[in-house]
C-alpha cells in the first residue's frame, strides 16, 4: 500500500480563504474588522519566523494585525501588563503569546492572565474546562487543524480506535479530548507507554506529538491506518558545498515506511504546520463573531 498524502499547504490555504470571506462579510454586513495580536518575548528564530508568518498571513486575510514585540529581559509585570492592556482593546479580539517564553516568565501564569473569550490559542484552564466537558470554547490549533484534516479524509469518526502518542498540554491531551468528542475511542500512549508498537499497532488513526524524530515506524503502523505527524524536528542532514551543517525537518513518524503502510499520511513540512497558523486565524473569526454576538463561521470550529 502507497499512502494518500494528505495535503496540509494545500487545506491550510482553503481555510484561510473562507476565513477571508467571513472577514469580508464582517466587515461590509457589520463594519467590524477582527484584529489578531501576537506577543513574542525574545529573539528565538523559529519564533520569529512563525510570529512574522502569522502576522502576514492576518493581513492577507484582511484581519488587523497587532505585533509586541518584547526584549528576552521582559519582567512578568511587564508582559502582564501587555496581555492586561489588549484584554482591554476592543480592536483586538484573539490574543497569541508565542510559546516557549523565556526560563524566567511562568507561562501557566501569561496564558491564564489572557481573557479566555480572547485566547485564540485555546490554552486558558477555562477553555481546557470548556473543551473537556464538551461545551463551547476556543479549542487549540494545532489539534483543531488535525481534525479538519481527519474528518476531512475521513467523513465520520465515529467508533474508530485513535491512538494519541504525546501528552503534552497544546497538542496532545487537547487532541485526545477533540477525537473523544468526535466518539473515537482513545489511548494516549507516550515515549513510557510499555510497548508502544503494538498499542499503536491497534489504532484507525494515529496522532504522532512525541516530539522524537522519525521514531514511529511503518510496521508500528496497522495497514490503512491513518497518520498525523504533528512533529517539527530539526535534524543533521550532512554539510553544504561549503562545508556548513545542513539540516532538514522530519516528523515524528519514519515517514517512508509509515507511508507504505497506511492509508493516509500528512508529510513534514507541509501538513500539520500550515494548518496551525490557519486555524489561528479560523479562531480570531469565531472570537470576534462571539464578542459581537454574531453567528460563527461554519466548518471552521470543532
Ligand atoms: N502560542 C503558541 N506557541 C506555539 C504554537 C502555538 O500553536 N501557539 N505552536 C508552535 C509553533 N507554531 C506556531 O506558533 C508553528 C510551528 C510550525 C508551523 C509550520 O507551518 N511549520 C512548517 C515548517 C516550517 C519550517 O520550515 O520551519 C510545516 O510544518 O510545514 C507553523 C506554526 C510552538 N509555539
Ligand atoms: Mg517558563
Amino acid at each position: 500500500m502507497t499512502a494518500t498524502v494528505i495535503d496540509g499547504k494545500a487545506f491550510a490555504a482553503k481555510v484561510r480563504g473562507q476565513v477571508a470571506e467571513h472577514v469580508a462579510r464582517l466587515k461590509e454586513v457589520h463594519g467590524i474588522t477582527p484584529g489578531l495580536a501576537v506577543v513574542l518575548v525574545g529573539e528565538d528564530p523559529a519564533s520569529q519566523v512563525y510570529v512574522r508568518s502569522k502576522g502576514k498571513m492576518t493581513v492577507e486575510v484582511g484581519m488587523a494585525s497587532f505585533e509586541h514585540r518584547l526584549a528576552i529581559d521582559t519582567s512578568e509585570a511587564d508582559l502582564l501588563k501587555v496581555v492586561h492592556d489588549l484584554n482591554n482593546d476592543p480592536a483586538v479580539h484573539g490574543i497569541l503569546v508565542q510559546l516557549p517564553l523565556p526560563d524566567h516568565l511562568d507561562s501557566d501564569l501569561v496564558i491564564n492572565a489572557i481573557d479566555p473569550a480572547k485566547d485564540v490559542d485555546g490554552f486558558h484552564i477555562s477553555n481546557v474546562g470548556l473543551l473537556g466537558t464538551g461545551q463551547k470554547s476556543m479549542v487549540p490549533c494545532t489539534p483543531l487543524g488535525s481534525l479538519m484534516m481527519l474528518r476531512d479524509h475521513l467523513g465520520s469518526l465515529s467508533g474508530k480506535s485513535a491512538v494519541v502518542i504525546g501528552r503534552s498540554n497544546i497538542v496532545g491531551k487537547p487532541m485526545a479530548q477533540l477525537l473523544l468528542n468526535d466518539s473515537c475511542t482513545v489511548t494516549i500512549a507516550h515515549s513510557r507507554t510499555a510497548d508502544l508498537p503494538s498499542v499503536v499497532r491497534q489504532a484507525d488513526i494515529v496522532v504522532a506529538a512525541v516530539g522524537r524524530p522519525q521514531m514511529v515506524q511503518g510496521d508500528w503502523i496497522k495497514p490503512g491506518a491513518t497518520v498525523i505527524d504533528v512533529g517539527i524536528n530539526r535534524i543533521d542532514a550532512g554539510t553544504k558545498d561549503d562545508g556548513s551543517p545542513k539540516t532538514r525537518l522530519v516528523g515524528d513518524c519514519d515517514y517512508d515506511s509509515c507511508a507504505a503502510v497506511a492509508g493516509a499520511i500528512t508529510p513534514v513540512p507541509g501538513g500539520v504546520g500550515p494548518m496551525t497558523i490557519a486555524c489561528l486565524l479560523a479562531n480570531t473569526v469565531t472570537a470576534c463573531c462571539r464578542a459581537n454576538g454574531l453567528a460563527e463561521p461554519e466548518g471552521l470550529t470543532a
